[in-house]
């Protein structure tokens, strides 16, 4: 079956627009796992933009699932992770004036630090996954630097949401990166930019294990509320891919 990892970021970020103690990260960890999250992902950036070392220091030891911390290749980040130690740790690239991920890591230009990071990561018993594009080079690499697991960026697919075409091609891109990273032994994880109207097309993709999902999940819930914005993301996760094992339309 198909995993959801709630992203809990921009809980944090409704926070840090005032510097309030509400919305509590660590309650949207707990209410999540209660409402089906199969993971808890959340992204410590360079500039604490959003979550908070302290939010990762408390949310680690509540977790009854599993936590994925996201963070860039730094000393300091390496530092961290090392010392609380997640479950996995996705490498992603971070530049300070994005609004966003932008892409994926370029695990060929920077083979060597991506490398040692995974080498020093899996020393530290934590498993680690490589954000990347869905490109056959960024795959090899990915798997040559020692990473077991990868998470291919879907932002281009959620960009072209208006485009059918462009949406296809991106679709198409994924596809065959998510088969040629199982080739490779890896496991191929997706995410970024989902929402309840594209992620049915991605989750029926057949070998994708783990969609991480937060942005869009924090908005329906202003409308819906946490739990139940959880629980339909999930269901259209979990009916997209049957929809698909059985030959059917999502
Ligand atoms: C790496 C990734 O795709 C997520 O962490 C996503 O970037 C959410 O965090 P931001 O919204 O801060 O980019
Ligand atoms: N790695 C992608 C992620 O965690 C969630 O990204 P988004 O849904 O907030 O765009």
């Amino acid at each position: 079956m198909i995993e959801l990892g709630v992203n809990i970021d921009h809980v944090a970020t409704l926070r840090q627009q005032r510097h309030t103690v509400y919305p509590d990260p660590v309650e949207a960890a707990r209410r999540a796992e209660d409402a089906g999250a199969d993971l808890i992902t959340l992204h410590l950036r360079e500039d604490r933009r959003h979550i908070q070392d302290a939010d990762v220091e408390a949310i680690r030891p509540i977790l009854r699932t599993r936590m994925n911390l996201e963070c860039a290749i730094t000393p300091a980040m390496l530092e961290i992770a090392c010392r609380i130690r997640p479950h996995d740790v996705c490498l992603v690239p971070e530049r300070r004036q994005e609004l966003t991920t932008e892409g994926g890591l370029d695990v060929v230009t920077h083979f060597d630090s991506v490398r040692d990071a995974v080498s020093r990561l899996h020393d530290a018993g934590i498993r680690v996954s490589l954000f990347i594009d869905a490109e056959a080079a960024q795959l090899d690499a990915a798997q040559r630097a020692g990473a077991t697991v990868v998470e291919l960026h879907t932002g281009k697919y959620a960009q072209a949401d208006a485009d059918p075409g462009a949406r296809e091609t991106e679709l198409a891109r994924i596809r065959k990166g998510v088969e040629y990273g199982l080739t490779l032994g890896l496991r191929v994880n997706a995410g970024h930019g989902l929402h309840y109207r594209n992620v049915q097309a991605i989750a029926a993709i057949d070998g994708i294990a783990e969609l991480n999902i937060g942005h869009a999940i924090v908005a329906q819930a202003v409308f819906d509320g946490w739990e139940k914005a959880i629980r339909d993301m999930k269901a259209e996760m979990i009916i997209a891919r049957q929809a698909a094992a059985s030959g059917r339309p999502a």
